[in-house]
């Protein structure tokens, strides 16, 4: 698999994700910009990803920033801080990594050198980190999978979307690297196409047989039982289970519960946000009309107007399970969330 970003000497290389599948290029971000710059366009995407991007980014911009004395250093650092951390609102991923750099500023040791070695070390451990958070969530996950299923997904939430392996889709490696029988449908999702475009070619680079659907056709594949299960991401999770992921993923939820299909969230624990109450309270990112009215490089619909959230909540009593870590959380997840949290801490 192509990773996703990664250090090249002092150069931060991130795959750019808006070219696949036609093109595998990579984006060499020498300066804090370039990565916000990556982030907000998506050449880099997927919270966890975000998360790890935003880190590698204040590592440059810790470099960049000259002054002798230690705490206007810090003060010009934090304020940089806040910059990364406003590149896109809705996955808390990227506030976590931006906190975590952060809180090691904080301690950190008065040499620059030293200084800029911890922080660009932290970087490269929460790389590291996250591909084996996801592949402890992918053991857990793939006990929720029968011998053969169907795992329908929505946007993409693999090792594009992370430091490697993927949250959903680390769910479906890992039960097809138990011997299970898994056939994946892979939501389009409109209108950047993550499902069709990087879903359905991580699946068939893994030889995973996957089959792309609008995301209009959820019901109606349902409603004829094909499908299992659902496995999807999230870019936040609120203390009381309530779940934010790409748009298109609460039609997702809805459909699973009318027809009876497990819906399934698999996301480490730093997408948790324990400070947001509930899902109402999330952030949600609208992005640029364009994305909506522009098809196949021509403009759709001339003269309207075009509405683009990026992200829906789902509400917690659609939620069957949430995959993380530490295991598969049940309901009520304020309680199940929060002692797992807490387990995290310790
Ligand atoms: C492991 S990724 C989980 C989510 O970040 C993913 O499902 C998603 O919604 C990504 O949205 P994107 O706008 O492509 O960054």
């Amino acid at each position: 698999m192509i990773p996703t970003l990664y250090w090249q000497d002092d150069v931060v290389m991130i795959l750019d994700q808006r070219k696949l599948p036609a093109r595998t290029t990579f984006i060499a971000c020498r300066d804090m910009k370039r990565v916000i710059y990556c982030i907000k366009t998506l050449a880099v995407r997927g919270a966890p990803a975000i998360g790890v991007a935003a880190a590698m980014g204040l590592v440059l911009a810790a470099k960049a920033v000259k002054l002798k004395d230690p705490a206007k250093w810090a003060e010009r650092f934090r304020a940089q801080a806040e910059v990364m951390r406003a590149a896109r609102p809705t996955a808390v991923n990227l506030g976590w990594a931006v906190d975590r750099m952060l809180a090691l500023v904080a301690g950190a040791p008065e040499d620059p050198a030293e200084r800029l070695a911890l922080l660009r070390r932290e970087s490269e451990m929460m790389l590291a980190e996250d591909v084996a958070i996801n592949r402890a969530m992918g053991r857990h996950g793939a006990k929720l999978v029968p011998k053969r299923a169907t795992i329908l997904t929505h946007c993409n939430a693999g090792s594009l979307a992370t430091g490697g392996y993927g949250t959903a889709l680390g769910v479906v490696r890992a039960a097809a690297e138990a011997g299970k029988q898994i056939k994946v449908i892979a939501d389009e999702t409109r209108p950047l196409l993550q499902g069709a475009r990087l879903t359905a070619w991580e699946m068939v680079d893994e030889g995973i047989p996957v089959a792309v659907a609008v995301d209009g056709a959820v019901g109606a594949l349902m409603s004829k039982g094909l499908v299992d299960l659902c496995v999807v991401g999230a870019d936040r999770i609120a203390a009381n289970g309530d779940v934010a992921n790409k748009i298109g993923t609460f039609n997702v939820a809805l459909q699973a519960r009318r027809h009876g299909v497990p819906f399934y969230v698999a996301a480490p624990l730093s997408t948790v946000d324990m400070d947001t109450p509930s899902g109402d309270l999330i952030p949600i990112e609208e992005r640029d009309p364009a994305e909506v009215l522009a098809f196949a490089g021509s403009r759709a619909a001339p003269g309207a107007e075009a509405l683009n959230p990026a992200f829906d909540v789902t509400p917690n009593d659609l939620v069957s399970a949430i995959i993380t870590e530490v295991g598969v959380l049940r309901p009520p997840f304020n309680r199940s969330l929060a002692a797992a949290k807490a387990q995290s801490l310790t």
